[in-house]
């Protein structure tokens, strides 16, 4: 798919909107811990998976998560070196309970009763590659895992964060189509990153602290369809034609900027598993129940609309 084939209606979404409220579940592994454990007293929570744990944002990520108190599973999933961050993140003294799974053949049992399954998975791009040159690998790999979601646990929220975004999203929608579990209020690709840099980038030419600062960006999630709306910037300021121009650039080509400082050791892991750690905060406070979350995302619009517009 064409990055220019989506909209800004296609991609600012209420979290809350689109999450049907899941109970938390209780934590029922007990029979899977070593036997000199007593078992746990069942603190309620969430259960995650990240498919792709071993990686570059998967590894950070896994530890974010770990560290998120509406956690209370969280399954680590890849292809390769799953044993070595599982024992890591394990030994954080958080309330999650880290569960590690290896290969095609684990996949279903990664993936089985989650709540919400984050999708880190696939090559990353080298200077001079666009996402586009992504695409032949990584639409595979997300074509397989999301074929164990539909499997597996057809009703869990998927964050899909592998590039290249605009159309790994299309591809998981067919895939879920296929299996009759499409649902597009439970697809969402993470495009967190472009709020946080354009987050960080607003503030540093108004002078404050990013924290304090909302850039709302729409579209998609590869150059000219990543749109920074400076118009409803919060809190409300304005910006002289150059500064547009310079943060516009900027947040646009804030991938291609970390991958050429990176000089072909990858694209961004940190500021990513820090975006998609957020991300996944809000749905899982959506799933809770709690009111008033709104984050931008990749979501189809079609049968979304109305909650666009609230
Ligand atoms: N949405 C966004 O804003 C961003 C997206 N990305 C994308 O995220 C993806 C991952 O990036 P990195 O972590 O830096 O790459 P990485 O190469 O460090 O990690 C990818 C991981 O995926 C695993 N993997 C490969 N095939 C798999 C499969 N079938 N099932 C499970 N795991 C599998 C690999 O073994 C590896 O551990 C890339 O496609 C990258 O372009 C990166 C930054 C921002
Ligand atoms: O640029 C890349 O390849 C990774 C990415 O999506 C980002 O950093 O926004």
């Amino acid at each position: 798919m064409h990055p220019d084939a989506t909209s800004p209606s296609h991609r600012i979404a209420r979290v809350a909107a689109h999450l049907n409220p899941t109970r938390p579940q209780m934590e029922e592994g007990a029979a899977l811990r070593p036997a000199a454990c007593r078992a746990k007293g069942g603190a309620p929570g969430f259960k995650v998976a990240v498919v792709g744990a071993a990686g570059g944002i998967g590894q950070s990520l896994s530890l974010l998560m770990k560290m998120n108190p509406l956690v209370s599973v969280l399954h680590l999933y890849d292809v390769v070196n799953t044993p070595g961050v599982t024992a890591d993140v394990s030994h954080m003294d958080t309330s999650a309970v880290v569960r590690g799974f290896i290969g095609q053949q684990q996949l279903e049992a990664a993936l089985t009763g989650m709540d919400l399954v984050i999708i880190p998975a696939g090559l990353p791009r080298k200077p001079g590659m666009t996402r586009d040159d992504l695409f032949n690998k990584n639409a595979g790999i997300v074509r397989s895992i999301c074929e164990g979601v539909a499997k597996s646990c057809p009703n869990a929220i998927v964050n899909l964060i592998s590039n290249p975004v605009n159309s790994t999203v299309p591809i998981a929608a067919e895939v879920f189509k296929r299996a009759g579990t499409y649902c597009p209020k439970r697809l969402l690709g993470v495009t967190t990153l472009d709020v946080a840099r354009a987050n960080t980038f607003v503030a540093e030419v108004l002078g404050v602290d990013p924290r304090e600062v909302n850039v709302p960006v729409v579209g998609g999630h590869a150059g000219v369809t990543i749109l920074p709306l400076l118009s409803q910037v919060s809190p409300p300021c304005s910006f002289t034609p150059d500064e547009i121009s310079y943060l516009t650039n900027r947040i646009q080509n804030g991938g291609t900027e970390v991958v050429e400082a990176k000089a072909g050791a990858g694209s961004a892991t940190l500021s990513m598993a820090f975006a998609a750690a957020k991300f996944a905060d809000a749905c899982l406070r959506g799933m809770r129940g709690d009111a008033g979350i709104v984050e931008c995302s990749y979501v189809a619009s079609e049968s979304c609309r109305s909650s666009h517009r609230r």
